[in-house]
C-alpha cells in the first residue's frame, strides 16, 4: 500500500511506495534480547501486534555493550584484548546459531565474523564507536532474519545510514530524507544507540541511547505510538527493589515523567522524552516478559494523580557564584548523565560524583568555575502530585524529615529535594515513601448492567471513592451493558455515560481478555438480569476476579452448575458476594452467616421476600385494575425488568433458594412449591402479548382481594423454608391474613424475614424494611463492595506486615 510519509519539520510531504501504515515504533532493550528465547519472545510480540508492519528499534543483545566496553578498555594489552574478543565472539556466534534456523544462521554468521574480524584493528585504531556499534547491528540482523524465518518481510537498517546529529542536535530534515530512501515494506528493524555526525563520524547516543533512538525514529516517521519494551510493566512511585510498597502506575503525565527522567529514573531517560516535547506521540513502557499487560502510558493529561520518591546516590552540589548561561539540561545532554538544577535555586546543580570531572571540564571550556561541595550526598526527591492541596508535606512527613536532618532542603511547587549525609537506608526510604504515599490498594471495578439499578450504583460510586480515599482506590475500570462495552483506564464515574455511548458492541471474549489483563484485585459487579451472563461466572472467576451479584440467576443456577462455580471461586481464592439477591439492601444473608458461624442452627425462615408484591398488595385497594398498580411499581424501579418474574412468584422462589443454599441445603428451584399470583399461561410470550391479556390478571386479583376483604383480611405473598428431620420443606404462596398477623402490619414495599433458630425459638428474630428499589439495591451492592474493599485492605496490610518481617529478618541475618 502506498502511503504518505512526512516529517513534522518540513511542509514537504514525501511519498514512499514502500512505507506501509506503520505508525508504531517498538523498542526492545538488551534485557529483552539477552538470549535466543528472548529474541523469539520479541518476534512473538511483534507478530501479535495489530499492525501488519512496524518500526522496531533494538539495543545490543544482553550485556554485549558492556563486554565491548571491557574489550576496548583492554585494547592496549594484546593478550587481554584477545581473551575478551574470544569470549565475546563465542557468545555472539552461539546466540546466532541458537536463534536462527539452520538455513539462515550461516548468512548472519558470515556477516558477524567479518564484523568481529575488524574489532581488534578498530579497537587499537581508536575507532571505538565502530566497535560499539556491533551489538546493535547484530540485533537488527538477527531479529530481521528471525522475522523472515517466520514468513515476514523485514529489513535491517543501520541508523548511521540516516540519523545525523550536529553536536547534540538531531538534524531532522536530513535524517528524514535519508531514512526515506531506506524504508521497506514490513518490519524495518533499526539499530538503537548509534548515529553519525553531519560530517560522517560514527557516534553513540550514550547509555540507554536506544530509547532515545526510538523516540527519534518515532518522530521521523510520525508514529502514533512508541512502545518501549523493557523488563518492567509500570513506572513505580519509587525503586521497588528498595521500597517494596512502591505503587505501580499505569499512566504518568508527561511533565512528571520528564522531571523523573531528569532525576535519573532508570526506566525513562531525559533524552528519550526530548523528541516528544512538541510531538504528540504516545509513549508506552511495557514489559516484554508480560506482553499481555497494558504497561504504563506517558500521557498528555496533566490531571493524573501520581507522585514519586526517587533517590540518587553519591551526588555533589555544584554552586555558581552568579547566574550563568548554561542550563543543567544542556550540561546533562552534553555529558549524557544526570545533572539537574535544584528546585527554587537556579544557581545550584546536583551532579553524580562520577561525572564531576567531565562537568567541570565542560564548564571550564566556557570559563565557568563553580564551587563544589566537599561532601558527597544521597539525593532524595519528591516529585509532587498535580493537585495543589497535596503539594505540602504532611505533618508526619515533616516531623520525620526533621528527625533525619537532611544537609540541604530545596523545594518548589512541583518538586522537593533533600541531600542526606549519611544516606537513608532502604528501610528509611520505605518509611518516608509510606508517609508521602500511604500504601493504597487499587480495586478495579468492572460493572455489568447500566439500567435501573446499575446506573444508580454508578452514581453512588463517586461518593464511595471519596469515602475510601487514602485507604483503597475504587477504580472504575469497565462498564458495559447488553449493547456496548467500554473497557478503559480512562473511565471515571463522571465520564462513563459519554464513554459508553461511543464504545463498541459488547463481546464476552473481549471482557474475558480485559479481565485477564486487568491487575488484581478486581471485581466484576453483575447488575444484569441475564441468565446467560451468569452462566459465564466460572470463566470470569478464572481470570482471578471477585464477583458481586445483584443478579439472582447465578446463585440460583441448577445445583451442579452452582457448585461448579462455587468450587472455582474457592480454587481461585476470590469472593462471591450476593447479598442484594435477597432483601435488596437488607442484610439477611449476613445475619444467617453470622448466626451459623457462631454455632446457631436455623430451623425456619419465612416471611415476605418480594418488595414488588409487598408494594402491590399494600397499595391495591380495588379502586383501579391491578395492572395499573404494576405499571406504577415498574416506574418506581421496584419490579424485575420483566415484572412477570415478580407476579409469577418465581423471583420469590429464587430468593428462597438463595437462602436455602446459604444454609448449606442442596435444593434446586423445583424443590420449592410455588403458587403463582399470575394466572396460568400469562408468563408465556412477550410483555406486549401479556399486556393485551392483562384483564385476566386484573380479574383474578380483584376476586381474591374481594374474598379476603369480605373476611376482614389482607393478602400477603409468603415464602417459608422449614428444616425438618426428614429434610427441608419450602413453599411460596399467596395467603390471606388477619390484620393482627405479624405479616399484615407492614409498609408498602417492606420485606419481612422471620428467622427461627435454636437461639431464636419462642421469640423469632425479625428483619424488616424496604426490600426493593433502585436506591436501596444500589446501596446494598455498595455494601458488598465495601466488604470486598475491606478484605483487600486487610490482605494488603497482612502482606506489608510479612514483607516488613521478612526485611527485618534479612537485616538481622545481614
Ligand atoms: N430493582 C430492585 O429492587 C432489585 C433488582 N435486583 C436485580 O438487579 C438486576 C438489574 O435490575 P434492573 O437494573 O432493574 O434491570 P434493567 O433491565 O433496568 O437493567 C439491566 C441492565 O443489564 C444489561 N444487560 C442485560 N443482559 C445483559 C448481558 N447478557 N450482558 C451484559 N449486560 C446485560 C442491560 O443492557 C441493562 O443495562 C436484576 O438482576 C434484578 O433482579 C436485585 C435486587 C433488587
Ligand atoms: N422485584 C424484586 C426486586 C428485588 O429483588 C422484589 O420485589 O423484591
Amino acid at each position: 500500500m502506498a502511503v504518505q510519509f512526512s516529517t513534522a519539520f518540513n511542509a514537504t510531504t514525501f511519498s514512499a511506495t514502500t512505507v506501509a501504515s506503520a505508525l508504531v515504533v517498538h523498542k526492545f532493550g538488551g534485557s529483552s534480547l539477552a538470549s535466543a528465547e528472548r529474541f523469539h519472545a520479541v518476534a512473538d510480540i511483534l507478530l501479535a501486534q495489530p499492525q501488519a508492519s512496524a518500526w522496531v528499534v533494538v539495543s545490543a543483545p544482553g550485556d554485549t555493550t558492556d563486554a565491548l566496553l571491557a574489550l576496548l578498555d583492554a585494547a592496549a594489552d594484546q593478550t587481554a584484548l584477545e581473551q575478551h574478543w574470544q569470549a565475546l565472539s563465542q557468545q555472539l556466534r552461539l546466540l546466532v546459531t541458537r536463534t536462527l534456523s539452520v538455513a539462515t544462521a550461516p548468512l548472519v554468521l558470515n556477516q558477524l565474523n567479518s564484523w568481529l574480524a575488524d574489532v581488534p584493528v578498530a579497537a587499537q585504531a581508536g575507532r571505538h564507536n565502530d566497535v560499539l556499534a556491533i551489538g546493535e547491528k547484530l540485533s537488527t540482523l538477527l531479529l530481521s532474519h528471525l522475522l523472515q524465518d517466520r514468513g515476514q518481510q523485514a529489513t535491517a537498517i543501520d541508523a548511521r545510514d540516516f540519523l545525523r546529529l550536529d553536536g547534540q542536535q538531531v538534524q531532522w530534515q536530513q535524517s528524514a530524507e535519508l531514512l526515506q530512501q531506506l524504508v521497506q515494506p514490513g518490519f524495518n528493524v533499526v539499530t538503537g544507540f548509534i548515529a553519525r555526525t553531519v560530517d560522517g563520524k560514527s557516534i553513540t547516543l550514550g547509555r540507554n541511547g536506544s530509547d532515545y533512538s526510538a523516540t527519534i525514529v518515532g518522530r521521523l516517521v510520525l508514529a502514533q505510538s512508541i512502545n518501549i519494551w523493557t523488563d518492567v510493566d509500570a513506572i513505580y512511585s519509587a525503586d521497588p527493589r528498595k521500597v517494596p510498597s512502591a505503587r505501580a502506575y499505569r499512566q504518568v503525565p508527561f511533565a512528571q515523567a520528564r522531571t523523573l527522567a531528569q532525576l535519573g529514573n532508570p526506566v525513562l531517560h531525559a533524552k528519550t522524552l526530548s523528541p516528544l516535547a512538541d510531538f504528540n506521540a504516545e509513549l508506552v513502557v511495557r514489559s516484554s516478559y508480560e506482553p499481555e499487560q497494558p504497561g504504563c502510558r506517558v500521557s498528555r493529561q496533566a490531571a493524573i494523580e501520581v507522585q514519586f520518591v526517587t533517590d540518587l546516590a553519591d551526588v555533589v552540589l555544584v554552586t555558581f557564584p552568579k547566574s550563568q548561561q548554561v542550563t543543567a539540561e544542556q550540561a546533562a545532554a552534553a555529558l549524557q548523565s544526570t545533572v539537574f538544577a535544584v528546585p527554587g535555586d537556579v544557581k545550584s546543580w546536583v551532579v553524580e560524583q562520577k561525572n564531576l570531572d567531565a562537568l567541570l571540564s565542560f564548564l571550564g571550556q566556557q570559563q565557568i568555575y563553580p564551587r563544589v561541595s566537599s561532601a558527597q550526598y544521597q539525593a532524595i526527591a519528591w516529585v509532587k502530585p498535580a493537585a495543589k492541596q497535596q503539594q505540602q508535606l504532611s505533618l508526619q512527613a515533616a516531623h520525620w524529615l526533621e528527625r533525619q536532618q537532611p544537609a540541604f532542603s530545596f523545594e518548589n511547587a512541583e518538586l522537593a529535594l533533600w541531600l542526606f549525609q549519611p544516606p537513608l537506608s532502604a528501610r528509611e526510604l520505605t518509611e518516608f515513601h509510606q508517609l508521602l504515599l500511604p500504601s493504597q490498594v487499587r480495586l478495579n471495578v468492572v460493572v455489568a448492567g447500566t439500567g435501573n439499578v446499575g446506573s444508580e450504583f454508578l452514581a453512588l460510586l463517586g461518593k464511595q471513592q471519596q469515602a475510601f480515599t487514602g485507604q483503597i482506590e475504587l477504580k472504575l475500570a469497565g462498564v458495559f451493558n447488553s449493547r456496548q462495552a467500554c473497557f478503559s483506564d480512562d473511565l471515571t464515574v463522571q465520564n462513563w455515560p459519554q464513554q459508553l455511548a461511543t464504545a463498541p458492541a459488547y463481546q464476552k471474549q473481549e471482557l474475558l481478555d480485559y479481565l485477564a489483563a486487568l491487575p488484581s484485585p478486581k471485581v466484576l459487579v453483575d447488575i444484569t438480569p441475564s441468565k446467560a451472563f451468569a452462566e459465564g461466572y466460572g470463566d470470569f472467576v478464572q481470570t482471578g476476579c471477585h464477583l458481586i451479584s445483584a443478579n439472582k440467576q447465578g446463585v440460583t443456577l441448577p445445583l451442579a452448575q452452582y457448585q461448579q462455580i462455587s468450587a472455582l471461586v474457592a480454587e481461585q481464592q476470590v469472593s462471591w458476594l450476593a447479598n442484594t439477591t435477597v432483601g435488596a439492601g437488607l442484610p439477611v444473608q449476613r445475619i444467617l452467616q453470622e448466626l451459623q458461624s457462631s454455632g446457631d442452627h436455623i430451623q425456619q425462615i419465612s416471611g415476605i421476600f418480594s418488595g414488588t408484591l409487598s408494594w402491590l398488595l399494600c397499595k391495591y385497594d380495588g379502586s383501579a385494575p391491578f395492572s395499573e398498580f404494576v405499571t406504577k411499581a415498574q416506574a418506581e424501579g421496584l419490579t424485575e425488568p420483566d415484572p412477570r418474574d415478580d407476579l409469577s412468584g418465581k423471583d420469590v422462589q429464587r430468593k428462597l433458594l438463595v437462602l436455602a443454599r446459604e444454609l448449606g441445603l442442596t435444593l434446586d428451584i423445583n424443590d420449592i412449591e410455588l403458587t403463582p399470583l399470575l394466572p396460568e399461561g400469562l408468563e408465556q410470550g412477550s410483555w406486549d402479548e401479556f399486556w393485551l391479556k392483562r384483564d385476566e390478571l386484573d380479574s383474578a386479583v380483584a376476586a381474591t382481594f374481594a374474598t379476603a376483604k369480605a373476611a376482614g383480611q389482607v393478602l400477603r405473598y409468603v415464602a417459608t423454608l422449614t428444616v425438618t428431620a426428614e429434610g427441608p420443606k419450602a413453599n411460596v404462596q399467596l395467603l390471606s391474613v388477619a390484620p393482627d398477623h405479624p405479616l399484615a402490619a407492614i409498609q408498602a414495599c417492606d420485606n419481612v424475614f422471620v428467622i427461627e433458630s435454636d437461639w431464636y425459638q419462642a421469640n423469632p428474630l425479625v428483619l424488616k424494611g424496604p426490600g426493593a428499589g433502585r436506591l436501596v439495591t444500589a446501596g446494598g451492592i455498595h455494601a458488598d463492595l465495601a466488604i470486598l474493599a475491606r478484605q483487600q485492605m486487610a490482605a494488603a496490610k497482612a502482606a506489608r506486615h510479612s514483607q516488613a518481617q521478612a526485611a527485618a529478618w534479612a537485616n538481622e541475618r545481614a
